[in-house]
C-alpha cells in the first residue's frame, strides 16, 4: 500500500493494532494450507508481502505439532511455494513458479507452476516435474508414495513436446481465440480451452540426479487421453493408500447447457476406468479412500430443483462393488471434506453449525455425527496416523487462521493453537454473538463486531455486513472482508446469518428459496432493529454493504427502504435475467428460479433492477472487469441506472481483478475508498477522494 491510511495518526506514531493502518494489515502473515507427515511433522503455507508490496507470496513453514518450538520457514523465493504434501519417505513435495537453478537454457514465457521436492533431511528443494501449462495440482499415495499429477494440455496432445509445439504454434500466429461446442465457457476469472486439463500418472519421484548432470524428464503417463472441454478430467483427484486406485469427480453433460459431476475409479496400472457413483439428481465429489482402500468417502450434494434447495449428505461407498449407503442421514447440515480416521472406523468431516464451520466425527458403526469443536472455522483437516490427534487450521472473527491440535475423542472442545507468524496479539475492539426472532419466530443468529469505547455515551456507527453465496454463512475470517478494519476506525459491524444461511438446517434454507427478496431481507432487518435497540450503538449513522449475493442484497436493501445512510455493493447481481444468462454457470440459477423466458415470476419479484425508482440512498459500486462469476455487465448496467436517476453514487471499478479483489494495491484502495464513502455519508464528514483513485 502506498498511502499512509488518512482514518489514523501520524505515520511515524506506532498504531494500537495493525488495523489502524491499511500498510501495517497487509503486512500480516497469512496462513492458509496445512499438510502432515505420516511421522507427525506439520508443514503450514504463509503469505507475506513481497519486498515491492506488490503481492502477496507463500513460502512452507514448519510447525512443531507439540506447540514446544516456534514454527520456521522452509521454502524462500521470489514466486513463493504452496499446496505442501508429504511424501512417505520424508520429502515434502510442493508446487512453485521458482526457476530451476540446474536449467541450461531459458524456455520463453510466463513461469509456471512446477512440482518440487525437498529432501527427507532438508537442503535444496529440487526440480521434479514441470510442464509447459503448468503443474495444476498433484496426489500422493499415503503408503506407497506414487504421484499423480493435474496438468492442462492442448487437445490432441500426446506428450509434453506435442503439447508445447501447439501452443507455440498459436502463440507465433498471434492466435487467443477458443472455438467452443459445449457449454460453460468461463470458470471464475478463466477462459476454459482450447487445453483442458489431464491426469498424468508420475509414479515414484523419480531419485535426485548428481548435481551437474543432466537428469531426463521423468516419463508421465496419461491416464485420461480422452479428457475433453469444458472441464476435462476436472481437478479433484485422490490415490489410494498403495496408490493402485485413483478417484477423482468428472464433470458430465446434465440436459442441455447443464453439468453436474459423479465420481470414477481408475486402476492406474492399466488406465481401466469404471464409473463408481453416478446420481442423476446429485453432484458427487470430494473422495477419499479409507487407509486400507477398500472404502471411498464422498460428498453426495442433491441439485437443487426451482421446489428444494441442495442438500448434502455423505456417501460410504465400497470400492469393490460401488455399493454407497449414506453415513450422515438424518443430520440436518451439509458435510463436506470428509476423512477416514487412522483405523478406518470413524469419519471426520466439517460443517456449517449455529455460525461455526466445525470438525464432527461420525462413526461407521452408526450412530449420529458429534461435534468436536465449540467455536471457529475449520479447514484443512489432517488426521495423525498414529489416530492421537487431528490438525487444522481454524479462524474465526476472533482471529485469522492458524494451525491447531484437535482431540479426536473430546467433544465441543477449544483446540490447542500451535506457534506459527500468523497468530494476531490484539484486536481493536470485542466480538459478540447476538440473535433476533423474525416475525415467523425464526432465530437469526449474527456476529458483532463492537470498537473499543463504544458505550451508551459514545455509541458507535453501525455497518450491516450481508455474506455472498447465499448459501454460505458468516463464521470465518476473511481478509477482503475484515471487520476489523472498519473497527478500528470506529464502527461496529453486524454479520448476520439470515434465511438462506448454511448451518443452520433445511428448513432455515427453504424460507428463502426462490424468494431472495423476502425472508433473506426480513432477517436481515429483523437483526438491524434488534442491534440498534442497544445503547452502544448508534441507530442514526448506520450503512449496509455486500458483495456478490451480498451485493445483490445491498441493491435490494437499497430499492426497499431509505433507513441506510449509505449502501456499498461490490460484485453484484442487479438484473437476475441478465445475470443468469452472462453467469459462468447459469445452470447453477435456472434451477432455483426457472427459465426466464418461460418462468419468468421470481425474477420479476426478485430483480432490484426492476426498483430501481425507488433507489433513494447514495451507493457505492464496486467491480471487476474479469469477473465472470458476477459479470461486468452487471456493475456497468446498475451504475448506469444510478447516474441516470441522478442518485448520488461512485463506482469504483477494478479493470483487471476479478470476482475478488487480490493484489495488495487494490485491496488498499478497496477500504481507502469504503472508508471515505463511509466517512462521508455516515459520519457526516468531507468527501476525501482517495489519492491513487
Ligand atoms: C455457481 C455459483 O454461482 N455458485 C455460487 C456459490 C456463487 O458463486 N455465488 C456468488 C454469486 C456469491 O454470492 O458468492
Amino acid at each position: 500500500m502506498s498511502q499512509p491510511d488518512a482514518a489514523t495518526e501520524p505515520a511515524d506514531a506506532p498504531a494500537p493494532t495493525p488495523f489502524h493502518r491499511l500498510a501495517d494489515y497487509a503486512a500480516i502473515p497469512r496462513v492458509g494450507g496445512l499438510a502432515l507427515s505420516r511421522d507427525g511433522r506439520l508443514v503450514i503455507a504463509v503469505q507475506t508481502l513481497d519486498p515491492e508490496k506488490k503481492k502477496w507470496v507463500s513460502a512452507l513453514w514448519e510447525v512443531d505439532p507439540e506447540g514446544r518450538r516456534p514454527a520456521h520457514r522452509l521454502t524462500r523465493s521470489a514466486p513463493g511455494e504452496s499446496s505442501p504434501a508429504w511424501a512417505p519417505d520424508g520429502s515434502l513435495l510442493f508446487t512453485s513458479a521458482r526457476p530451476d537453478p540446474e536449467a541450461t537454457a531459458d524456455k520463453n514465457g510466463e513461469p509456471k507452476p512446477a512440482l518440487w521436492a525437498l529432501p527427507p533431511g532438508g537442503g535444496e528443494a529440487r526440480l521434479v516435474l514441470a510442464r509447459t501449462g503448468g503443474v495444476a495440482g498433484f496426489a500422493v499415495a499415503a503408503d506407497s508414495g506414487h504421484v499423480a499429477v493435474l496438468a492442462s494440455t492442448m487437445p490432441g496432445a500426446a506428450d509434453a513436446e506435442a503439447d508445447e509445439a501447439r501452443r507455440k504454434e498459436r502463440k507465433d500466429a498471434g492466435v487467443s481465440a477458443v472455438l467452443h461446442e459445449s457449454y460453460p465457457v468461463r470458470f471464475w476469472d478463466h477462459d476454459l480451452g482450447p487445453a483442458v486439463s489431464h491426469v498424468y500418472w508420475l509414479g515414484q519421484v523419480p531419485p535426485e540426479v548428481p548435481a551437474g548432470t543432466a537428469g531426463e524428464p521423468p516419463e508421465l503417463r496419461d491416464l485420461t487421453p480422452e479428457a475433453g472441454p469444458p472441464h476435462g478430467a476436472g481437478d479433484e483427484i485422490s490415490l489410494s493408500p498403495d496408490g493402485r486406485l485413483l478417484a477423482r469427480s468428472e464433470d458430465v453433460p446434465d440436459g442441455p447447457a447443464g453439468r453436474r459431476s459423479r465420481l470414477v475409479l481408475q486402476d492406474t496400472a492399466t488406465g481401466e476406468t469404471r464409473v463408481l457413483v453416478d446420481d442423476p439428481l446429485a453432484d458427487i465429489h470430494g473422495g477419499a479412500f479409507s487407509p486400507d482402500g477398500r472404502s471411498l468417502v464422498c460428498v453426495r450434494e442433491a441439485m437443487s430443483t426451482y421446489a428444494e434447495p441442495p442438500d448434502y449428505t455423505l456417501l460410504l461407498v465400497d470400492v469393490e462393488s460401488g455399493r454407497a449407503s449414506d453415513l450422515t442421514a438424518g443430520f440436518d447440515r451439509w458435510p463436506s471434506a470428509p476423512q477416514f480416521s487412522a483405523d478406518g472406523s470413524t469419519v471426520y468431516f466439517l460443517a456449517d453449525d449455529d455460525g461455526r464451520h466445525a470438525i464432527f466425527r461420525v462413526d461407521l458403526d452408526g450412530g449420529q455425527p458429534v461435534r468436536l469443536t465449540e467455536d471457529g472455522a475449520y479447514s484443512d483437516l489432517q488426521v495423525a496416523r498414529d489416530g492421537s490427534a487431528l490438525f487444522a487450521l481454524r479462524s474465526g472473527y476472533d482471529s485469522p487462521a492458524v494451525p491447531v491440535r484437535v482431540d479426536p475423542t473430546a467433544e465441543r472442545q477449544q483446540p490447542v493453537v500451535l506457534p506459527n507468524p500468523g497468530t494476531i496479539e490484539r484486536l481493536p475492539g470485542r466480538l459478540e454473538e447476538v440473535e433476533a426472532v423474525a416475525a415467523d419466530g425464526a432465530r437469526v443468529q449474527s456476529w458483532l463486531v463492537l470498537p473499543e469505547g463504544a458505550s451508551a455515551d459514545n455509541p458507535a456507527p453501525l455497518l450491516l455486513w450481508i455474506h455472498g453465496g447465499p448459501l454460505m454463512s458468516w463464521n470465518s475470517w476473511s481478509w477482503r472482508w475484515c471487520p476489523w478494519v472498519l473497527a478500528a476506525r470506529g464502527y461496529a459491524v453486524l454479520m448476520p446469518n439470515p434465511a438462506l444461511s448454511q448451518g443452520f438446517g433445511q428448513d432455515f434454507v427453504r424460507r428463502g428459496w426462490g424468494e431472495w427478496g423476502g425472508a433473506p431481507y426480513t432477517d436481515l432487518m429483523t437483526a438491524v432493529d434488534a442491534v440498534v435497540e442497544r445503547p452502544d450503538i448508534d441507530a442514526d449513522r448506520t450503512a449496509a454493504m455486500g458483495g456478490s449475493f451480498g451485493g445483490y442484497m445491498a441493491n435490494w436493501v437499497a430499492t426497499q427502504t431509505d433507513r441506510f445512510r449509505a449502501i456499498v455493493t461490490h460484485a453484484s447481481l442487479w438484473d437476475l435475467d441478465a445475470f443468469t444468462g452472462t453467469t459462468d454457470a447459469a445452470y447453477y440459477w435456472e434451477k432455483e428460479w426457472g427459465d426466464p423466458l418461460r418462468e419468468p415470476k421470481r425474477y420479476e419479484q426478485n430483480s432490484p433492477h426492476r426498483f430501481a425508482d425507488a433507489i433513494r440512498t447514495p451507493m457505492l459500486v464496486i467491480h471487476g472487469d474479469k469477473d465472470y462469476r458476477v459479470p461486468i455487465g452487471e456493475g456497468l448496467r446498475l451504475w448506469y441506472d444510478l447516474q441516470k436517476r441522478g442518485v448520488p453514487s461512485k463506482f469504483l471499478y477494478f479493470p483487471d481483478e476479478n470476482h475478488w479483489v487480490l493484489t495488495p494495491g487494490n485491496t488498499g484502495v478497496w477500504y481507502e475508498t469504503v472508508i471515505a464513502f463511509l466517512a462521508e455519508h455516515v459520519l457526516g464528514e468531507e468527501w476525501q477522494r482517495p489519492e491513487l483513485v
